[in-house]
């Protein structure tokens, strides 16, 4: 093995410059077919996909061949930590080949996925119960001709959001699940095989522990239990308030009030966020709402000025505006002559000035909030872009999800609502503040235990403790033990319903989410103390704070040159470095005491029995 350092530092130098080429071409073409998913496309991304894995495996040889580990420099031997892990490169070709085979057809399906309409004229069976299996048996006897036109983006989303129909919602949610859950079931299980065999090929005892590595510390799985665990309680108090709110609308027979909340029935394909129910379930409803979407329609907002506004944000604090590529090569809006991926995400083209954004963005609030969060992902990619190649990625992926959100704390408070015209008169009172708490609870808390047990579900899979005889009862075991939500409709092992969500089709961690939502308010408390704000938390708003944005820059162009351990040292000027829920428990305390005052009498919890009972009836 070659011990001669400097000749390592010349062949990492070669490396920078011909990967950020690699990858730029990778990135093309993976562009391309998101942004217009054909068989064609999708031939060109694989074929550059292996390319770009013929290219790594390339440079694992070379760099395997160096004695790394005794170098005396910190960044070369933490860059040779990088190199020296192939991934799924490490497959024989044909595998690699039918691992990426597989990737593309499960995220195919997810794309295009479309439902019938949902027809109230469908036979009723004599307990009143709605025959969803007539929708599923369109014969001629049940004179219903289905033809599947509905997407998932923007209109079930938007149905899932606003129907208030507990038999219509719930046949969104089975077709749903019928259209992009069930089919990939057998491809998701080769799948996890092929992931497995190349996380082994690397070393590590499976594919779960090849995705935690990334977090660069012992224990993590441990570390983000314990952080679930004092979370809970607030969570806990959350949807025992919300149960009840739903309990009077829909009534006990749809709704148990000790039991689990049907998932159908909280404003989101997944329940993963609540925010669309915030009318139902606001506390002190005439009073100053944060729901903005009227007023960004009432005032001709389209999704660039959206972007605007976000962009201008960033700028407020002395960040980097989007480049001028940004505006011309993003797809902001949904094609009408095309099918597309359409969950959101945020492209780094790896040369340093190409970057984009692919949203299918509808005016509303949420999506002003996502808004946010993409641009957020393009600034951390701009604020390293300096760095060397490999050092260019969030010190952690949960800081990189954390960017774009923490600003959009400040962005979503009704006295920064108000300053750029989107909110009428803010007063200071308690019902005001408890308004504004409950709505960002509804996003932030609800939204815990769905970031928490997505990855638990997928690491037992990886790890063969859930096998494909309880894949699904496994699933609602932990959305029931963990959410407190239960199905609409009795579940089998014939359905796939943690395919009916973009990250498992697509492959995309989740647990980066869930340590997103912690650390934003560690960043949020830091930089609003950098800001000089005094009083409660949650009303910090960092706009147009140029010590918060230097603070917020000196973090993020660390890149991942450094653990994310040291980047958050640096953020607290050394006070921690670790994961920590003070912040999040601080910023919500008012609303604590509020939900436990409110919650006397009701349990708080849910009887797992209940959801079961209800099904059967
Ligand atoms: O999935 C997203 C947003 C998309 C994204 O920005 O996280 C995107 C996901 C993705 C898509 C394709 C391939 C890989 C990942 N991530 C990025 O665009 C991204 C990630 C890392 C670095 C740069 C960009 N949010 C999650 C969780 C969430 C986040 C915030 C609020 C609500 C919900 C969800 O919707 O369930
Ligand atoms: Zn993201």
């Amino acid at each position: 093995t070659n011990t001669n350092e400097a000749e390592a530092i010349d062949f990492l130098g070669r490396y920078d410059r011909e990967a950020g080429q690699m990858c730029n071409k990778f990135m093309e073409a993976s562009w391309n077919y998101n942004t217009n998913v054909t068989d064609f496309n999708k031939r060109v991304m694989l074929q550059q996909q292996m390319i770009w894995s013929d290219f790594h495996r390339t440079k694992w040889n070379e760099a395997t061949n160096f004695a790394w580990k005794n170098f005396t420099t910190p960044t070369v031997r933490r860059m040779f930590s990088f190199l020296t892990v192939l991934g799924k490169a490490a497959l024989p070709r044909d595998k690699l080949k039918e691992l990426t085979g597989l990737l593309q057809e499960m995220k195919t399906t997810y794309s295009v996925a479309k439902i019938c309409r949902y027809d109230a004229r469908l036979r009723r069976l004599p307990s009143g119960d709605y025959d969803y299996d007539a929708e599923f048996e369109a014969d001629d006897d049940n004179q219903i001709g289905c033809i599947p036109t509905l997407p998932l983006e923007p209109h079930l989303t938007q149905m899932m959001a606003n129907s208030r129909d507990p038999d219509e919602l719930r046949y969104l949610w089975r077709a749903w699940r019928e259209a992009a859950g069930k089919p990939i079931r057998q491809k998701y299980l080769r799948f996890v095989e092929l992931s497995n065999e190349a996380a082994r090929l690397n070393g590590f005892s499976d594919a779960g522990e090849y995705w935690r590595s990334d977090y660069e510390i012992d224990g993590f799985r441990e570390e983000v239990e314990e952080l679930w665990q004092k979370l809970s309680p607030l969570y806990q108090q959350l949807h025992a308030y919300v149960r009840a709110k739903l309990v009077e609308k829909y009534g006990e027979e749809v709704v148990p009030r000790r039991g689990p909340i049907p998932a159908h029935l909280l404003g989101n394909m997944w329940a993963q966020t609540w925010t669309n129910v915030l009318d139902i379930t606001i506390p002190y409803p005439g009073r100053t709402s944060v729901d903005v979407t009227n007023a960004l329609r009432i005032q001709g907002y389209s999704p660039l000025a959206m972007f605007r506004l976000a962009e201008e944000f960033f700028t407020s604090l002395g960040l980097e505006p989007m480049p001028q590529t940004f505006w011309q090569r993003s797809m902001i809006q949904k094609p009408t002559d095309r099918e597309v991926v359409c969950h959101a995400s945020a492209w780094d083209f790896c040369n340093g000035r190409d970057y984009r954004i692919k949203q299918c963005t509808e005016v509303t609030m949420e999506h002003l909030v996502t808004t946010h969060h993409e641009m957020g992902h393009i600034q951390y990619d701009l604020l390293y872009r300096n760095q060397p190649f490999i050092f260019r990625d969030g010190a952690n992926p949960g800081f990189h999800e954390a960017v774009g959100d923490v600003l959009a704390l400040s962005a979503s408070t009704p006295r920064h609502l108000q300053s750029v015209g989107l909110l009428g008169n803010v007063d200071d009172s308690y019902e005001t503040d408890i308004n504004f708490l409950f709505a960002m609870a509804l996003d932030k808390i609800a939204f815990l235990p769905f970031g928490y047990l997505m990855d638990q579900w997928r690491w037992e899979v990886f790890s063969g403790d859930t096998t494909s005889s309880n894949l699904n009862n496994r699933w609602w075991e932990l959305r029931l033990g963990v959410q407190g939500v239960s199905p609409p409709v009795p579940r089998t092992e014939e359905d796939f319903d943690p395919g009916a969500k973009f990250h498992v089709p697509a492959n995309v961690p989740y647990v980066r989410y869930f340590v997103s939502f912690v650390v934003q308010f560690q960043f949020h408390a830091e930089l609003c103390k950098a800001a000089g704000h005094e009083g409660p938390l949650h009303r910090c708003d960092i706009y147009r704070s140029v010590k918060a944005g230097r603070l917020l820059r000196n973090v993020l162009s660390l890149g991942k040159s450094r653990p994310w351990t040291e980047a958050l040292s640096v953020l607290t000027s050394g006070r921690t470095n670790k994961l920590d829920v003070e912040p999040i428990l601080e910023y919500f305390g008012p609303l604590r005491t509020w939900l436990e005052s409110q919650n006397r009498g009701e349990l708080i919890g849910w009887r797992e029995n209940e959801a079961i009972v209800l099904q059967v009836t």
